[in-house]
Formats: C-alpha cells, structure tokens, sequence
C-alpha cells in the first residue's frame, strides 16, 4: 500500500498541493484525472521524490515506511517507477543495451517487453535511444524499461501522449499485464478510454481530491460538473 497523507505542496509561494489523502494498492489500476493544471503530475513528482517536490506538510508511506524525505533513488530502489510524460533520450546508447538495466535483464524478457510494446525486436533491438527514434517509439521503449523494472508501483503520467490514437489498447494491455505481475498502476490520464480500465479513481480539483470512486461515476460525474466549473474547488462539493 502506497498512502498520502495530508500532503500539502507549494511552489513559489503558490499552493499547488491543498492536503491530499490517498491510498493506492499494489495489483490494482487506480486512476487520477482531473482538468489541466490542477495539480496530477505535481503529485506524481512528489510520489517519486523529485528533488524539487517535497512536500512542506504531511507523509508518505509505502506499506509500514515513512518514505517522506526519502531520495528518489530509495523510492526507485523500493519499488516506486515513474512513467514520464515526456521521454529521455540517451545519445550511443542501444535500445537492446538501454533495456538490459546493465545486463541484468535475459534476452528473451527484452523481446518480450518490446513486443508488448509492439516494437518489432528484430528491427529495434539495435536501434539507439536518441533522436532518430521518434517520440512515439521513444515512449514506448520507455514503457518497456518500466515494465521490465517490475516495480512495486508505476506511475504512468499521461502514458498514451506521444503515442497513437490507434494504439490506446496497447496502453490498457500493458496495464493489465503490469496488474496481473503484481503491479500497482497509478495512472494519470485524460482518456476515458483508458480510465476506464481502473479499478478505482481519483478526481483532482485545485489541488484537492474533489471525489474519488468507481471510474464510471467520478467520469459522470466529471462530465456534468467539472465542464461547466470554473476550476475551484469548492469545499461542499468535497465528497471524499
Ligand atoms: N515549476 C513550477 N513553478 C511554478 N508553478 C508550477 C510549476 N510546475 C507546475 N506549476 C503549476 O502547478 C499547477 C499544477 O501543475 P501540474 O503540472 O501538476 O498540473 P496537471 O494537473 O498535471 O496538468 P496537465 O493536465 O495540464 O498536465 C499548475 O497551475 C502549474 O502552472
């Protein structure tokens, strides 16, 4: 269990991150959604520890352990891996290499996560992690190294920008394939399509859980208040 507690967050003397409580479970899809700029990749940098995203109130616990004022390297160590939005590039570096985490990764578990990543091996195992690579196959071997860190938790922010429409069921699969290896997937989204395979949900206003609940109804729910919102939470509406 990954648990926020009354986690408050300011930048630049603006309160990004108003008190947040969540619990997230291992082997369970949860997702946070939310209109833009309220505040869901701030609380994915603050999950896995940026150097810049620590929280002025409240704690982290992953199980048992404050983890609060741990690096981002202990979190990585313990299990907690971030999907970024956006994907790093590594100039010289070979996919096949990239993917090998130093050789600790067999061959054959390579191939298998670029399939599910529909990146033919024969073609990309020895194709290089920079710029020839475009955005899309960069995300989608970035994909593939989460899914062969087998964490204890993913954070996937946006998983599908950058990544054709066509390809949103890739996503849900990889999903279901990283619950069913005993993943927990925090998933940050604006697809219903893939919301809508979460187990549970978060519904983030102005740094704040304005509902959470089976996605279906926090989706409702998000359609027929939210559009029509002018971004503020508003306390009474706060049904947590
Ligand atoms: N480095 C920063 N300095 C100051 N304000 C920031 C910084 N990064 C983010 N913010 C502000 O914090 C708020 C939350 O941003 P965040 O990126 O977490 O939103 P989001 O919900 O992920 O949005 P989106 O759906 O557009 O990705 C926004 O108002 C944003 O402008």
């Amino acid at each position: 269990m990954l648990t926020l507690e009354n986690i408050k967050y300011s930048r630049n003397s603006k309160e990004i991150i108003k008190g947040v409580n969540i619990s997230f479970e291992e082997e369970k899809i949860t997702s946070i959604i939310g209109s833009n700029g309220v505040g869901k990749s701030t609380l994915a940098y603050i999950i896995m520890g940026l150097s810049d995203y620590k929280p002025n109130e409240g704690k982290i616990y992953l199980d048992d352990n404050d983890i609060t004022n741990f690096s981002i390297t202990d979190r990585a160590r313990l299990g907690i891996s971030l999907l970024w939005q956006e994907p790093a590039r590594f100039e010289g570096l070979s996919v096949k290499n990239y993917l090998s985490l130093g050789g600790k990764i067999k061959l054959d578990d390579i191939k298998e996560a670029l399939n599910l990543v529909r990146l033919n091996p024969d073609v990309y195992l020895s194709r290089f992690v920079d710029k020839k690579l475009s955005g899309g196959e960069r995300k989608r071997v970035e994909i593939a190294s989460c899914i062969l860190l087998k964490p204890k938790f993913l954070i996937m922010d946006e998983p599908d920008s950058g990544i054709d429409l066509m390809s949103l069921d890739m996503i849900v699969d990889i999903m279901k394939h990283l619950k069913e290896n005993d993943t927990g997937v925090i998933v940050i989204t604006h697809r219903e399509e893939i919301a809508n395979h979460s187990d549970y949900s978060y519904l983030i206003c102005d740094g704040r859980v304005l509902k959470s609940g089976a996605c279906s109804d926090i989706i409702d729910y998000y359609r027929s208040t939210c559009d029509v919102c002018d971004n503020v939470n508003t306390p009474k509406e706060q049904e947590i």
